[in-house]
């Protein structure tokens, strides 16, 4: 079903949590909320179900306002974080009653049951109580409950955030496929960047009473909306470096200096021209090169740190300013010393360093100006 919030207002007392929150999500999609601690993400979730009421805007499921539509009436199936397990029965009644509810057949709730434990991997606990669970168990066996309702409305509030890494790192590869399977539309919390691009069609990045940015996972980590967006997607964490972008000689082009070594910046930025910007580069948009290459740029390597699937080196230009460079694993670089790095320019990300905005490049560029003449 679809799920359309216009204009959400939700205040409690003097605090204004969410501030004008407004949000499509189409059937069958997965859309994740993302963001930080108070962010208002679990808040959204729960005037979704109908257990809270907002302040002002509207909330329609397929069309039709929910306003007086008590939580049972509305379709939804619910995981939260603190798991509101029955403590008197067992995991496996505890999954299976949104259908005892409905009276469905022993076999078919026996059926179900078994698949999304197995799925979660719970079945070797499902005639265990809830205080025998650990709070792994407990987290998949409320996420189980929830699948096995198979609602056409599913909100998820963190459901991995009790679980262990290498589990955690299966669910996510696992995961979009059950809840494609299910043919629900997905509204899932995480503040995992990695479970957010995994699983997400869609991201909407919530800081600061609302949402900053929405978009698919390629999106926010190519186009983000800010820096605080570009820094909370990416692993090591984009690198940052203070410029003021200058005309480029002859070539009509901009370009910014890093130790004095021009990089042109690919794009139209004519309007960036002596503006103080801050410069966006990915780890993984730096590499290696040999002394003289044509922009290289020396630095310093201070450390390096093998990574399962990268190696991550930090270093410093000449002028004490901190990058760092990721390769993949296996991919020689150097470890000490004096080295070079180039940048690979099209993948570079320019804000406004006062507002910390991004600006999209084509915005002022002569090339497009005489595409559209
Ligand atoms: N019942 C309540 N009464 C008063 N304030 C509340 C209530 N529920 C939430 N808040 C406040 O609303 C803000 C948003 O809380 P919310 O739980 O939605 O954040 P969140 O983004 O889900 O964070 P987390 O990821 O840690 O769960 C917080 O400042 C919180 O203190």
């Amino acid at each position: 079903m679809s799920l359309k919030l216009t204009d959400i207002v939700k205040r409690f007392k003097t605090e204004t949590v969410l501030d004008g929150v407004s949000l499509s999500v189409g059937r069958g999609e997965t859309l994740v909320l993302f963001g930080p601690s108070g962010a208002g993400k679990t808040v959204l979730l729960r005037l979704i179900a109908g257990v809270v009421d907002p302040d002002g805007g509207t909330i329609e499921i397929e069309g039709r306002d929910m306003d007086g539509v008590e939580p049972e009436d509305r379709g939804i199936g619910m995981a939260f974080q603190n798991f509101a397990l029955f403590p008197h029965m067992d995991a496996m009644a505890n999954i299976a009653s949104p259908l005892t509810a409905r009276r469905t057949g022993r076999e078919a709730i026996a059926e179900t049951v078994g698949k999304v434990a197995r799925m979660l991997k719970i079945d070797h606990v499902l005639h265990h109580k809830p205080k025998e669970l650990s709070n792994g168990q407990k987290q998949r066996t409320a996420l189980a409950r929830a699948l096995a309702g198979a609602p056409q409305i599913l909100l998820l509030d963190d459901p991995l955030r009790n679980v262990d890494a290498k589990l955690r790192f299966e669910m996510r590869l696992e995961l979009p496929r059950l809840l494609r399977s299910q043919d629900a539309t997905v509204i899932y919390v995480t503040q995992d960047y990695k479970e957010a691009m995994a699983l997400g069609d869609r991201i909407a990045v919530m800081n600061g009473h609302g949402i900053q940015q929405i978009g698919t996972p390629e999106d926010i980590y190519l186009r983000p909306a800010n820096i605080e967006i570009a820094r909370l997607f990416g692993d090591p964490v984009i690198n940052l470096l203070d410029v003021v972008p200058e005309a480029a000689d002859g070539s009509g082009g901009v370009q910014v200096r890093l130790s004095d070594q021009p990089v042109a910046l690919v794009g139209g930025y004519a309007g960036t021209v002596g503006t103080d910007c801050v410069l966006g580069l990915r780890p993984e948009a730096m590499r290696f090169v040999d002394p003289g290459t044509p922009g290289a740029i020396p630095v310093e390597v201070e450390a390096e740190t093998p990574l399962n699937e990268k190696t991550v080196t930090l270093t410093l230009t000449q002028r004490g300013r901190e990058i760092m460079v990721s390769r993949p694993s296996g991919m020689p670089g150097p470890d000490q010393g004096t080295a070079y790095v180039a940048v690979d320019a099209k993948d570079a990300l320019l804000f406004d360093r006062a507002t910390g905005q991004r600006i999209a490049p084509g915005a002022h560029s002569p090339a497009l100006q005489e595409d559209v003449a």
